[in-house]
C-alpha cells in the first residue's frame, strides 16, 4: 500500500491574470481552487493513474475540511491528524510569470505530530510512504525524522521529496527513491547554479544515499541515477499552463509505473510525461494525457 504524508498541506488558490500591477487593485480574469501540498498531490495523480494510497498529514479547520472532502470525492483515502488552526491556502498567480505566495501554516503539538507518528507505526514491511513538502514551521525540526525513523524502523519504503535540512536528515535514511529539482540538488551540496555536468557529478553522488534518484530541471528535462542505469529524457514541447505539482507528478508516475512491473526506462519516460503532462494542464495529468505524451518521451542512458 501507498501512503502519502503531507505535513503542511495547502488549498492552492489558482489566479489567472493578464498583467500583475503591485500595489494596484487586480482583478482576476479567472481563479481555481484545489487541494494541494506536495504528498496530496502525489496521492491524485496516483489515484488518476490507477493506483490507491492514502493520504496522511495534518489538516485543520475550513481549509483541511475541503481538502479531506475533495480527496474523497476522487475516491482517495484520508487519515489526517486533524489540528485547531486552520490548513493554509497557496496563492499561486498566473500573471506571464508564475508567482507563488505560499502560508506558514497551522501551529502543530507535540501530542499532535506523536499521532501521526502512532499512524506510522501501523504501516508494513513493503510499505511505501511519501513525505513530501516542507514542514509548518511550529513543528519542531526533528518531527521529519521521528516519521522517517519509525518507516524505516518498519521497512517501509521511504520516498522524499523535500527541501532544505529536511532533505539533507532524511537521505540517512536510505530512501527508495528522491526527487529533487536541480535547485534543491545544488542547495543540498551547498553550491551555486548547475551546469548538466555538474547536475551529473552531484546526481551521482546522490545515489549513494538513495536507491532511485530523479533530478528534474523544469522545461530542461530530468535525469535519473541508480544502481541498474543514469538516464537522461529531455521534456515534450508542449504549451505550459500551471506547473505547480510537475515534480509530485514526476513522483507519482515513477511510483505508479514502477509498481506495474515496466523496464527502468519506461518507468522514467512514464515519470516525465506525468511531470509534462501537468506543466500542461490546469489541473494534474490525467492518465489519457500522460499516455498520449509517454511515446514523446526520448530516454537516453548516459
Ligand atoms: N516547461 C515545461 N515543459 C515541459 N515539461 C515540463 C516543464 N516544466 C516542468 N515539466 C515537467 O515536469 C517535471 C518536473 O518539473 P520541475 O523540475 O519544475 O519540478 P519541481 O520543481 O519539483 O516542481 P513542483 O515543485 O512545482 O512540483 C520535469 O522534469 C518535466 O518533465
Ligand atoms: O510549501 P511547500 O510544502 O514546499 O510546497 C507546497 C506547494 O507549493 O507544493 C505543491 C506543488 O508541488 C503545491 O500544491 C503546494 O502549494
Amino acid at each position: 500500500m501507498i501512503y502519502t504524508c503531507t505535513l503542511n498541506p495547502s488549498v492552492d488558490y489558482i489566479v489567472h491574470m493578464d498583467e500583475l500591477r503591485v500595489g494596484e487593485l487586480n482583478r482576476a480574469l479567472k481563479t481555481l481552487t484545489f487541494p494541494g501540498g506536495k504528498g496530496i498531490n502525489v496521492s491524485r495523480v496516483l489515484k488518476r493513474l490507477g493506483v490507491d494510497s492514502t493520504a496522511l498529514g495534518f489538516a485543520g479547520g475550513f481549509t483541511g475540511a475541503f481538502i479531506e472532502s475533495e480527496l474523497r470525492n476522487e475516491g482517495i483515502a484520508c487519515d489526517f491528524v486533524h489540528v485547531p488552526g486552520p490548513t493554509r491556502i497557496n496563492v499561486k498567480l498566473k500573471a506571464g510569470l508564475e508567482t507563488e505566495i505560499n502560508g506558514q501554516g497551522p501551529v502543530i503539538s507535540s501530542e499532535e505530530v506523536r499521532r501521526l507518528i502512532a499512524k506510522i507505526a501501523a504501516l508494513s514491511a513493503g510499505d511505501v510512504l511519501v513525505l513530501a513538502g516542507s514542514a509548518p514551521p511550529s513543528l519542531p525540526v526533528e518531527a521529519y525524522e521521528q516519521l522517517a525513523a519509525e518507516a524505516a524502523k518498519r521497512q517501509v519504503r521511504l520516498v522524499i521529496d523535500t527541501s532544505g535540512p529536511a532533505l539533507r536528515t532524511l537521505l540517512a535514511y536510505q530512501p527508495f527513491l528522491v526527487k529533487p529539482n536541480h535547485h534543491e540538488l545544488a542547495e543540498l551540496f551547498g553550491v551555486s547554479a548547475l551546469t548538466k555536468e555538474e547536475v551529473v557529478i552531484y546526481g551521482r553522488r546522490l545515489a549513494e544515499m538513495g536507491r532511485h534518484v530523479i533530478v528534474s530541471m523544469g522545461g530542461a528535462g530530468a535525469f535519473y541515477f541508480g544502481e541498474e542505469a543514469e538516464l537522461f529524457a529531455e521534456a515534450p514541447e508542449g504549451t505550459v499552463r500551471n506547473s505547480v505539482g510537475a515534480g509530485d507528478s514526476m513522483v507519482a508516475g515513477f511510483l505508479a509505473a514502477h509498481a506495474s512491473g515496466k523496464s527502468l526506462e519506461e518507468v522514467f519516460a512514464y515519470s516525465v510525461a506525468a511531470g509534462s503532462a501537468t506543466a500542461f494542464s490546469e489541473d494534474l495529468c490525467t492518465k489519457e494525457e500522460v499516455k498520449t505524451l509517454v511515446g514523446r518521451v526520448r530516454v537516453a542512458r548516459l
